[in-house]
């Protein structure tokens, strides 16, 4: 069997505490825990002169290969142009984008950097995974250097239409650069038309079965892999978490109150500034609900150095402040508003304690939180999702969350206090639903997926194989707000 190599900005080292939160690093750990391999990529660190060989640890069948950046790598590819630019342009925020072509130079220095270590690690016949916006351009480089393996690319972030792509400067040597993969991978349908269609718009050719494009004298395959989570072993740790010390104190610091819970990395990505006015507007308007509730929101900061996300800790912690401000009183506090990184046995506690979950991006990939959330409930009693129809998640669970729109605050005011006040045999309907999808779907089936789709052609000749039925699953897409009528209230 071929070796998978898999290669991303991020790699959860084994046993690293404190490792920053964000789903890539779920997600790849999981995939690769069960069938071993190579995880390859930055160590975290900056290192004034980075040595020529990757530090290798061994752990579970995985050998981790990390590298250190010098600090101009780290401040061009890193800062600069993966995350101010590549990532607010793919969430469709062309206007928080800042383009400079010295970050574009760092950003593919890196990768012909990345390119280098590689060439010293792979084998012909190895299996090679690229995960996300930081390596773009790596199969490029990759092909360049005379390798022919199979090479698959997997975006955990949204693809916005043309349109948008195309306000990227030389958007051909970075989004483009995707037709050097065999297969690229997108959380939704939706992601994947948009790179279709851009493809188009460069001259590629759609292929007969609709599963790929003919590019530059190469043929690409396109398919769509909403990630999963391990849903059997999250719902165990939900279960043991809600047991231990810790959960059983928070508990009791909610005195009997209804709980809300948001957990979300601090990213304007993810509309923490809407989701508090809408939850003022809640207080507002629904004074009954007083001293009867507690919204929790844990926001592990993020990209610090980020001038926009500097800004938005000024804003939402001033935000969390006036709301405190005029609702509170002397014994209770509407708002815990927490900048600290939980583990995940911890976060399974709180979430399955948790009456409602509000997952409201403005844009999201994948958004793990909210499955996670669905996965750690008692099914006898479990919570509400209120889920913005905008999260790659709402695709597959459309079919039992309360979907909203993150834009329409009294929309989500009012969609908070049905949360709140539904009837047990509704939630319990509605939670069955989501978890069958999550069950059928975890992270096994994921990876499973898409290594199936990616292995090599057993005819090499014919590079117009239809993807197998699995990778092409439609992913269940439902009407905007069908979530949110779907059941009757009082069913
Ligand atoms: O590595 P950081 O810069 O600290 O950022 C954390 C990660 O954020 C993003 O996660 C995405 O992947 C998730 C899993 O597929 C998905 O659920 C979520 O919607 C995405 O935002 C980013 O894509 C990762 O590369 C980062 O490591
Ligand atoms: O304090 C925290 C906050 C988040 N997470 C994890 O970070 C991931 C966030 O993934 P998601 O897809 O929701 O968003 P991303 O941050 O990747 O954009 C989830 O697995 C969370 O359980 C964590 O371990 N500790």
């Amino acid at each position: 069997m071929s070796r998978i190599v898999v290669v991303s900005n991020r790699v959860a080292l084994p046993q690293k505490s404190g490792a920053p939160a964000g789903g890539l690093a779920v997600a790849v750990n999981a995939a690769l825990k069960d069938r071993g391999g190579i995880w390859f990529g930055w160590s975290g660190r900056i290192a004034p002169d980075p040595s020529d060989t990757p530090q290798a640890t061994k752990h579970a069948g995985v050998t981790y290969a990390v590298v250190d950046l010098t600090n101009e790598d780290y401040q061009e590819y890193y800062n600069g142009f993966a995350n101010r630019v590549l990532w607010p342009v793919l969430h469709y925020r062309v206007d928080l984008s800042e383009f400079y072509r010295s970050d574009l130079s760092g950003y593919i220095r890196v990768n012909r950097m990345f390119a280098d270590h590689l060439e010293k690690i792979i084998r012909p016949d190895d299996i090679l995974w690229i995960h996300d916006y930081h390596m773009m351009p790596l199969a490029k480089y990759l092909r360049e250097r005379g390798h022919n393996n199979r090479i698959g690319f997997f975006l955990h972030i949204p693809m916005p239409p043309a349109d948008i792509i195309q306000a990227l400067p030389q958007h051909a040597d970075t989004v483009g650069a995707l037709a050097h993969y065999d297969l690229v991978g997108f959380q939704t349908e939706g992601d994947r038309e948009n790179f279709a269609r851009y493809l188009e718009t460069r001259g590629g050719q759609t292929t007969p079965d609709g599963n790929g494009c003919d590019i530059g004298g190469r043929r690409v395959r396109l398919g769509t892999f909403p990630v999963g989570i391990e849903t059997g072993a999250f719902a165990r740790r939900a279960r043991h978490a809600s047991r231990t010390r810790f959960v059983k104190a928070f508990d009791e610091s909610l005195s009997g109150r209804k709980l809300i819970i948001g957990v979300d990395r601090l990213d304007y990505s993810k509309g923490i500034p809407n989701r508090l006015d809408a939850y003022d507007q809640f207080l507002r308007t629904q004074p009954d609900w007083h001293d009867r509730v507690t919204f929790v929101q844990i926001t592990p900061k993020s990209r610090t150095d980020v001038p926009e996300y500097q800004d938005m800790d000024r804003s939402v912690s001033h935000r969390a402040g006036q709301i405190n401000g005029a609702y509170s009183d002397v014994s209770w506090t509407p708002l815990r508003y927490v900048n600290r990184t939980y583990s995940r046995s911890a976060l399974a506690g709180f979430y399955r304690r948790a009456d409602v979950a509000l997952v409201t991006p403005l844009r999201d990939g994948m958004n793990l939180v909210a499955k996670e959330f669905v996965a750690a409930q008692d099914p006898a009693d479990p919570g509400v999702l209120l889920l913005s129809q905008f999260a790659g998640a709402a695709s597959e669970l459309g079919n039992g969350a309360l979907i909203v729109n993150p834009h329409d605050t009294e929309g989500v005011a009012v969609t908070l206090r049905r949360a709140l006040e539904m009837p047990l045999a509704e939630r319990r309907e509605r939670h069955r639903r989501m978890m069958r999808v999550l069950e059928e779907h975890d992270i096994n089936r994921w990876a499973e997926d898409y290594l199936a789709a990616l292995e090599p052609d057993p005819q090499p000749e014919r590079r117009d194989i239809a993807l197998p039925r699995a990778a092409m699953r439609s992913v269940v897409r439902l009407p905007v707000g069908w979530g949110s009528s779907a059941l009757p209230r009082g069913a």
